[in-house]
C-alpha cells in the first residue's frame, strides 16, 4: 500500500516509529546522496560533512548501520571518509562487510561485459552532448543531464533509448535526479540487497527493525521490502523518505514517516545513536 509525502507523519515525532521499535534493536540502512548530504551540482561535491560523519560513526557504536547507495562502493566511502561500515554500493549489486569481505548474491551476478560495453558506448556518444557527465560504475552507467542545456536534452533521451534499443530485454533505466542509470535489467535492485544483508547479518528475526532512509525513487524498492516484512510475520520495518513534502506533495511512497532535510536526517540519527 502506498501513500503521497504531503500524508506522510514527520519521522522526529512519529508514534509511528517509536511504537514499531518498541523496544527492539534497530538495524540502520542508509541512503547516501539527497540523505546524508545535499544534492549538489557535482556528484564529485557531495562530500559528507563533519557533523554527520560523527553522527553515524556514534550510530554505528550502537546498532549495525549500512549504506546502501547508487554510488560505486569505493565512492561511496570516500565521499563520507568512513571505511569501517558496510556499504552496498551500485544500487545494491556490490556489497562488502570490512569484517566478513564480500557479500555475494548470485542473482547479482552475470552482466559485467554487458555494463562495460554500454559504458563505453554511452562515454562516446554523450561526447557530442554539451553538459552532459558520464559516471561509470560498477553495475551501471549513469549518464548525468543536469547541466545540459533544455534544448539538448531531448538528445539524451534519445541516446538512453537508442542503447536500450540496441540490448532489448537486457537493460533498464532507473530513474533519478537529473540522472539516467542504466543498468542490467536483472531482479535485483537496493530492496533485495537490504534484504539479503538482514539474512546475511543474521539481522533477520522479530528482535530487530530495520530502518531504511532514502530519497529516490529507487529506494522506494527498499521501503516496500520492509513493509512485506509484515507478511512474513516479522515486525514491519520503517521507511523513511527524506523529501520536502512541500516540493512533492504527491510522490507516491511505500514509507512509514518523511524528514524534510539532511539536517534533520542528523536529528533523526542522532536521536537513534542516544
Ligand atoms: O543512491 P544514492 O546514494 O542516493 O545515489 C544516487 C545517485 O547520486 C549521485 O547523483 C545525484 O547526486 C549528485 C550530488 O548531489 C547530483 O549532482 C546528481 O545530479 C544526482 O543525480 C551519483 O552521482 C549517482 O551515481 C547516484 O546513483
Amino acid at each position: 500500500m502506498t501513500t503521497t509525502a504531503d500524508r506522510l507523519p514527520h519521522a522526529l515525532d512519529a508514534p509511528e516509529v517509536a511504537e514499531r521499535l518498541d523496544g527492539r534493536r534497530p538495524a540502520v540502512f542508509l541512503d547516501y546522496d539527497g540523505v546524508l548530504t545535499p544534492i549538489v551540482p557535482r556528484p564529485e561535491d557531495a562530500i559528507m560533512s563533519d557533523d554527520m560523519r560523527a553522527v553515524v560513526r556514534a550510530l554505528a557504536q550502537r546498532c549495525p548501520v549500512c549504506v546502501v547507495s547508487g554510488r560505486d562502493r569505493a565512492v561511496v566511502s570516500e565521499l563520507m571518509g568512513v571505511d569501517d561500515l558496510i556499504v552496498a554500493g551500485s544500487h545494491g549489486f556490490d556489497i562488502y562487510d570490512p569484517a566478513r569481505g564480500p557479500i555475494v548474491h548470485e542473482a547479482s551476478q552475470g552482466w559485467e561485459g554487458l555494463v562495460a560495453e554500454v559504458t563505453e558506448r554511452v562515454r562516446a556518444a554523450a561526447d557530442d552532448i554539451p553538459g552532459t557527465l558520464v559516471e561509470p560504475k560498477h553495475a551501471s552507467v549513469a549518464l548525468h543531464d543536469r547541466h545540459v542545456a533544455d534544448a539538448d536534452r531531448p538528445r539524451v533521451a534519445a541516446l538512453v533509448e537508442a542503447v536500450l534499443a540496441e540490448h532489448p530485454g537486457e537493460l533498464r533505466v532507473t530513474p533519478g535526479k537529473f540522472v539516467h542509470e542504466i543498468q542490467p535489467k536483472i531482479d535485483w535492485n537496493k530492496g533485495k540487497a537490504v534484504e539479503h544483508l538482514l539474512e546475511v547479518l543474521d539481522l533477520d528475526d522479530s528482535g530487530v527493525v530495520p530502518i531504511y532512509l532514502g530519497d529516490d525513487v529507487t529506494d522506494e524498492d527498499a521501503f516496500r521490502a520492509l513493509v512485506a516484512r509484515a507478511d512474513a510475520g516479522r515486525p514491519a520495518g520503517v521507511g523513511i523518505l527524506v523529501i520536502d513534502p512541500e516540493d512533492a506533495p504527491s510522490r507516491d511512497t511505500s514509507a512509514t514517516a518523511v524528514l524534510a532535510t539532511v539536517d534533520e536526517v542528523g536529528r533523526f540519527l542522532d536521536g537513534l545513536a542516544r
